[in-house]
């Protein structure tokens, strides 16, 4: 395949003329949604039908006004052109774009045009101006190779700057031309490699210009079932698991806008570095979280040793949790009294435990969670209770007294059952019935049941059996602070123990109503935003006006019903909502706790797995994914491996490989697409020199970024000594990656990217864990362009 830089300035100036009509009819669609959704906004009244409608109108052109702003850079960044004749991949509804006239019109030839979105003309026959990525019609541009073009005559990327057209890069797919290709089987060279050479910003980008094949395969495979993608570092894992969600988004909307998709990152840091990613897709179906943020309601950030997070993500917690509950379901040891306040005021009853055990046995055997066989319980004392204080005040005592009062000789007071039913109701109200009811089973949320239980050594040596004694020692905590990610698996599974009541559905509803208010102000921001550059004042009075006569509020309240929502939103909201497909990247770190608490997000089991075994970091996750899935889906996944390394060139690469022979000999590490002729270097670590190397090294990289790698137990050390002489430097938990220079421990510096990394101290990183060489080896394939390594 031949590629060549055509800097042909009339080419250049011809597809100029194409993609400047593209963003004009760009504007008129953003405006045209806004100016709709402005009208939208100013109405009020109206039937049910005619509010639902707006709503859903609301909803419509919310997106879209948010979609034609994302994809404003790069717009159109392909161009396929056919052997006459053909036109690979052409589906009804998709014709391929025409080249324009000079006055920007389509006429003449057929050749396709790609771009972050499709875009048809305005006229009568709505021919497609430009195809989307994700369409069929777009395939050839990814997969089309000399041996195999398709009918693909030339493939061209179109790089553009702002709007404006600045070069061209063109593939004629003939066989011989293939020959001469060093690169065989990359698709766009050039664009390729200009892409992973260019300075990185903190925020990771789109590859829809260049997807590779092997990677266009994994991000249109089927929807269902599970897909495990496991790749070394650097093959595009998170990239490609991005780019899947864009595309399923698109193929199966109706199925997955109304069930949404799932991400799962492993940090704050990184959701934040892929956070910008999605948008510039144009998707708003998804949910991007990470493991601590999975129960609605908990922001779990505390954090606990390794040790520690390990236990928690073992499959007996499941046990162990179970145990508790059980351990809160209590049995006195002797008859409890209860005096009564109004049924029979003075009266006091005894509790016996046979009674409580019987009661117990009878909630437990129902079946039924925790919380929702507190019915059954209360059901069964009250019964007993009754029929004590019907024998209680239906027998009088001095019957059988000569010397009794009044009415001796006495008669038994016969009850009915709807006398006995009047005592039941009447028992439900006295407050030590209550108490003591609280007291025997407790109603408990998740959160009172896991941090009740860590809290409590009383509590942890009823689950003695599960946990050794040094094991219940490391779980002990202090409540105050909060919860750990780990303990996040733990909620989900007693939410489960427990059952929703009117108290969770009660909490639900708040939590929607809070996405109500957040929902409609993101709708207000969107319409002042939807203000074009070049928009008339007109357009803009209206849009403005419309957006101060309502409040966020106010349009929260108009969607009560909460079916305006999307489904992202409502599923952020509701710890029982099943998504309809679920990603998960760098699988390998999660527990089989964490798998649990997945697999019920994902009842269907669609899912899109990335990882790599040999980066596992976390003590509890795994080295094998065949352990994970057996239990859910048997043997029923299929495995695709990414071998290509995009980020780290070889001569860093080499270094790496090194560390991976010692993590496993067998492993083989993925090959670098493109070598810099920049050696890493290593020298001996001069604490009093840190600074200095560090300002050397981010200068080499202009305006690059340098990450600076070290272990965990030197962080505030050397970070402080280096923040000190170098301005422009973050280190903390949530390093803001924009800026120049970031001190991170290997845990933080996980999936992310530097143009240079310095990695400090690799035999404290190593000795810091058992799984100390596959952290060296993360921190070692960080950086895309320079690595050096102080020892
Ligand atoms: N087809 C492509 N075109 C352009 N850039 C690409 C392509 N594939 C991957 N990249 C780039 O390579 C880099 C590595 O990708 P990514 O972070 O997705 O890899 P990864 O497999 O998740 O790595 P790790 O396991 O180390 O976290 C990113 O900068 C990404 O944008």
């Amino acid at each position: 395949m031949g590629a060549a830089l055509s800097s042909n300035s009339a080419e250049i100036s011809h597809e100029q003329g194409y993609v400047s009509a593209l963003y004009r009819r760009l504007d008129e669609m953003r405006e045209q949604s806004g100016r709709r959704l402005a009208t939208l906004l100013r109405q009020t009244g109206g039937t049910p039908q005619a509010k639902t409608e707006r709503d859903s109108g609301v909803a419509l052109y919310t997106d879209q006004v948010a979609q034609y702003g994302a994809v404003e850079a790069g717009l159109c960044f392909g161009r396929l052109d056919f052997d006459e004749g053909e036109a690979a991949g052409e589906v009804a509804g998709e014709p391929a774009g025409e080249a324009p006239s000079a006055d920007g019109r389509i006429a003449g030839e057929h050749p396709r045009y790609i771009g972050r979105i499709g875009i048809f003309d305005d006229g009568d026959d709505h021919r497609s101006l430009l195809v989307d990525w994700r369409a069929p019609a777009a395939r050839p541009f990814y997969l089309a190779t000399a041996a195999s073009p398709d009918g693909v005559r030339r493939r061209r990327h179109i790089r553009t700057r702002r709007r404006t057209v600045v070069a061209l890069d063109d593939e004629v797919l003939d066989l011989e031309a293939a020959r001469e290709s060093v690169h065989e089987g990359l698709t766009g060279e050039a664009a390729l490699l200009s892409a992973l050479s260019a300075s990185r910003t903190g925020r990771m980008r789109d590859i829809v210009e260049t997807i590779q094949a092997e990677q266009d395969h994994i991000i249109r495979a089927p929807l269902d079932g599970v897909l495990v993608v496991q790749g070394g570092p650097g093959t595009g894992k998170t990239a490609v698991a991005l780019h899947r969600a864009a595309y399923l988004l698109y193929t199966h909307r109706r199925e997955l806008s109304t069930r949404a998709v799932l991400i799962v990152g492993p940090n704050e840091t990184f959701l934040r570095y892929i956070s910008q990613v999605l948008p510039s897709l144009a998707e708003t179906g998804v949910l991007l979280g990470t493991l601590g943020d999975l129960f609605p309601g908990v922001i779990a950030r505390r954090a606990e040793p390794a040790e520690v997070a390990e236990i928690k993500g073992r499959p007996v917690m499941a046990d162990v949790l179970a145990a508790a509950v059980r351990d809160r379901q209590r049995l006195p040891d002797e008859p409890l009294p209860i005096t009564l306040e109004t049924a029979a005021q003075g009266e006091t009853l005894y509790l016996q435990p046979a009674t409580v055990r019987a009661a117990r046995e009878r909630a437990r055997r129902s079946d039924r969670p925790h919380n929702l066989a507190r019915a059954i319980f209360d059901t069964e004392i009250v019964h007993a209770l009754a029929a004590q204080l019907a024998e209680t005040i239906g027998t009088d005592p001095y019957a059988d007294d000569p010397l009794g009062g009044d009415d001796a000789p006495g008669e038994e007071i016969l009850f009915d059952e709807a006398d006995l039913a009047e005592i039941r109701r009447e028992l439900r109200k006295e407050p030590e019935v209550l108490g003591t009811l609280d007291w025997l089973w407790p109603i408990l949320t998740p959160q009172q049941l896991v941090a009740g239980l860590f809290a409590s050594d009383k509590r942890l040596d009823a689950v003695a059996g599960l946990l050794t004694d040094s094991e219940r020692a490391a779980l002990r905590r202090d409540p105050a602070g909060g919860f750990a990610p780990a303990d996040v698996p733990l909620l989900d599974e007693a939410a489960e123990l427990l059952g929703e009541d009117e108290a969770s559905k009660a909490a639900l509803a708040e939590r929607l109503r809070q996405a109500r208010v957040a929902y409609a102000e993101g709708a207000l921001e969107i319409a002042r935003g939807s203000v074009s550059i070049d928009a008339e004042d007109e357009v803009e009075n209206e849009i403005l006006s419309a957006t101060d006569i309502i409040g966020a509020s106010e349009l929260a309240e108009r969607h009560e019903d909460g079916d305006r929502l999307t489904a992202a939103q409502r599923a952020a909201a509701d710890r029982t909502w099943a998504f309809g497909h679920v990603i998960v990247d760098e699988a390998q770190e999660l527990s089989p706790m964490a798998w649990r608490l997945l697999m019920r997000r994902c009842p269907s089991r669609s899912m899109t797995v990335v990882g790599d075994v040999a980066q596992t970091g976390d003590l509890a996750g795994t080295s094998s994914w065949d352990g994970i899935f057996a239990p859910y889906v048997a043997d029923r996944w299929r495995l695709a491996e990414l071998k290509v390394n995009y980020r780290t060139p070889a001569e860093i690469m080499a270094v790496a490989a090194e560390v991976l022979a010692r993590i496993d000999p067998a492993l083989e590490p993925p090959r670098s697409v493109r070598q810099t002729g920049v050696e890493p270097w290593t020298r001996v670590l001069d604490a009093a020199q840190l600074p200095k190397v560090v300002i050397d090294e981010a200068a080499e990289v202009g305006d690059g970024r340098l990450g600076v790698i070290v272990p965990a137990g030197r962080l505030a050390e050397l970070g402080l000594s280096i923040a000190e002489a170098v301005p422009e430097v973050v280190l903390g938990a949530e390093p803001d990656l924009e800026k120049r220079v970031a001190v991170l421990t290997v845990r933080q510096a996980k999936g992310l990217e530097f143009d240079a990394v310095v990695v400090v101290d690799p035999d404290a990183i190593v000795a810091e864990s058992p799984r100390g060489q596959n952290d060296l080896y993360v921190a070692l394939t960080r950086a895309t362009q320079r690595l050096g390594i102080l020892t």
